[in-house]
């Protein structure tokens, strides 16, 4: 026989107050305490070594970094660690967290198995909550009532309401709704629009979809060509491989398998801008032809040699409180070696031109708290090419906050005509005061080049003004484009005539004001 419960104890670990609040509305529930005897506690606070089997305990927690116990949890899960004997009392775990974090619910889960592992008793099984847990929580405290005031303990072991999260080895696949070429100048810009309705999935902008392609046609055929064998047969093998980014970890591979002198001088150390440089110009196809002559090895030796396809990432270009169930991207299609009379399509490039409306990618979502908007801030957004992404979710979600602190956009492309990408958007936005001001850099549209950066000076008053006011700075775009601009912009804002001309940009880091996205 089960020994009687008299006893409940409420345990929470929690950073920003979720957790916390949860446990309050439930040790404060009135059934529950016109019944048993009701303690609230934070982990830290907690020795589970103490209770009796007549307690049971219910655990709501959420996780940090990178799945693991939150601050005021810490201590209580070190202790854990070192607990010898074995636990008594009955428990059950509701875990709160984001999926788009790769551990999700982390800690909860730890909690749970390490729980039972060393004796304690579930009663109900864990819930992996995301960000609507609420919802979830209400249905777990009707489930924990039910076994806990009327002995139903079916209900317990039949809860089955846990979010499950997408990853590499669990990815959704999110039906597109469209994809439209915005911008003229090669290569162009692509706005994908992708429907994730059901999928649980929650983001903010600035976050990451994590696109998993596969190789289509233009890619696999010169493979078929080239080991003699048909397109299908080529894509038994490939269709999953990395042939269109060239790694050194793969040529080194092939190049001790097969033995190549020419390679094996470009694999020289003295050689290693050579080696880059044509690993950056060229696909797996050019590598076959250039070193080895047709027949030196079988399609299956090949692929045997290469990895596999790592997803491709990409800015979310848009907010959930405008459509929950709808994902954008803002894409820069991929070719490999541009500016030749032959440039070949990247794989996720070739990958996205290849599908219909309707047909599913592959994805998953991963939180980048470093880019998440503060819609409280003033803020000041600089964006070159497809780096637009994660400033129309910044914008969208200004709009649907009703964001009174000030906003100002620099925008960088290469023709006015053809690459003002958002332009009705950015319209909409500055004629209904979601954005102060707009400027534009459009380097090809005059004799001498003027960037995104050249912007930035010549607005140097109202810049100041904003950062003044304590604006935070948001950054996003190429690395090679911005990545040694950004220092000399923001220090050439310094006041005039100072004598410490560092000073803009060293404040900014050091109040954490300034937060980079650079690809
Ligand atoms: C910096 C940071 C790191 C986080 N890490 C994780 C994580 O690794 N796994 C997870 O599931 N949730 C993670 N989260 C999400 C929190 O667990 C989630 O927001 C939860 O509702 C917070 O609850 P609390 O207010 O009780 O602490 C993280 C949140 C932040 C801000």
């Amino acid at each position: 026989m089960q020994p009687v419960i008299r006893n409940i104890y409420v345990v929470y670990g929690s950073v920003s107050g979720n957790a916390k609040e949860l446990a309050r509305q439930l040790s404060s529930d009135s059934e529950l305490a016109n019944n048993f005897t009701i303690t609230l506690k934070a982990l830290d606070e907690f020795d589970p070594t103490e209770l009796k089997d007549d307690t049971f305990t219910a655990f709501i927690s959420s996780s940090f970094g990178d799945g693991e116990p939150p601050s005021n949890a810490e201590y209580f899960w070190q202790s854990f660690q070192e607990i010898s004997q074995p636990l008594l009392f009955p428990f059950a775990v509701f875990g709160l967290g984001d999926t788009a974090y790769p551990n999700f619910c982390g800690f909860s889960k730890s909690l749970d198995s390490a729980l039972s592992a060393n004796g304690a008793r579930r009663l109900i099984n864990r819930v992996d909550a995301d960000l609507s847990y609420r919802v979830l929580f209400e249905e777990w405290k009707t489930v924990l009532k039910a076994v806990l005031l009327k002995g139903d303990l079916r209900a317990g072991e039949a809860l089955n309401i846990s979010v499950s999260s997408y990853g590499e080895n669990a990815l959704f696949s999110a039906p597109l709704l469209s994809a439209t070429k915005i911008s003229g100048t090669f290569p162009s810009l692509y706005r994908i629009r992708i429907c994730i309705k059901n999928s649980g999935i929650r983001y903010q902008p600035g976050d990451i979809v994590h696109l998993k392609p596969c190789n289509t046609e233009p890619l696999l055929t010169p493979f078929a060509y080239y080991f003699g064998v048909s397109v299908a047969e080529a894509e038994r093998w490939l269709k999953e491989k990395e042939i269109a980014r060239i790694s050194k970890a793969v040529v080194r591979k092939i190049a001790s398998a097969f033995p190549n002198s020419d390679l094996k001088s470009l694999l020289k150390y003295k050689n290693k801008v050579a080696l880059n440089d044509y690993m950056k110009r060229h696909q797996f196809n050019d590598f076959l032809t250039d070193f080895y002559p047709e027949g030196t090895m079988t399609i299956n030796e090949f692929a045997d040699a290469l990895s596999g396809i790592e997803p491709r990432t990409y800015s979310i270009a848009s907010s959930q409180l405008a459509n929950a169930d709808v994902l954008e991207l803002c894409v820069r299609e991929v070719w490999s070696d541009p500016e030749s009379t032959s440039p070949k399509p990247g794989c996720s490039t070739a990958y996205l031109q290849s599908l219909n409306i309707g047909d599913t990618l592959p994805l998953f979502v991963r939180a980048n708290p470093g880019f998440h908007y503060d819609v409280n801030s003033p803020s000041i957004l600089i964006a070159t090419g497809a780096g637009i992404a994660p400033f129309i979710g910044y914008l969208q979600s200004r709009e649907k906050h009703q964001s009174s602190a000030p906003c100002i956009l620099f925008f960088g492309e290469k023709h006015q005509s053809v690459d003002y990408v958002y332009r009705d958007e950015i319209k909409h936005w500055l004629d209904s005061g979601v954005l102060q001001n707009c400027f534009v850099a459009f380097s090809r549209d005059q004799e001498t080049k003027h960037y995104v950066q050249d912007s930035v000076r010549q607005q140097h008053a109202a810049v100041r003004e904003l950062i003044d006011m304590g604006a935070k700075v948001y950054v996003c775009g190429r690395k090679q484009n911005l990545a040694s601009q950004i220092e000399p912009m923001l220090n050439a804002l310094s006041i005039d005539n100072s004598e410490d001309n560092s000073g803009t940009y060293k404040m900014l880091v050091e109040q954490n004001r300034l937060h980079l996205d650079l690809f």
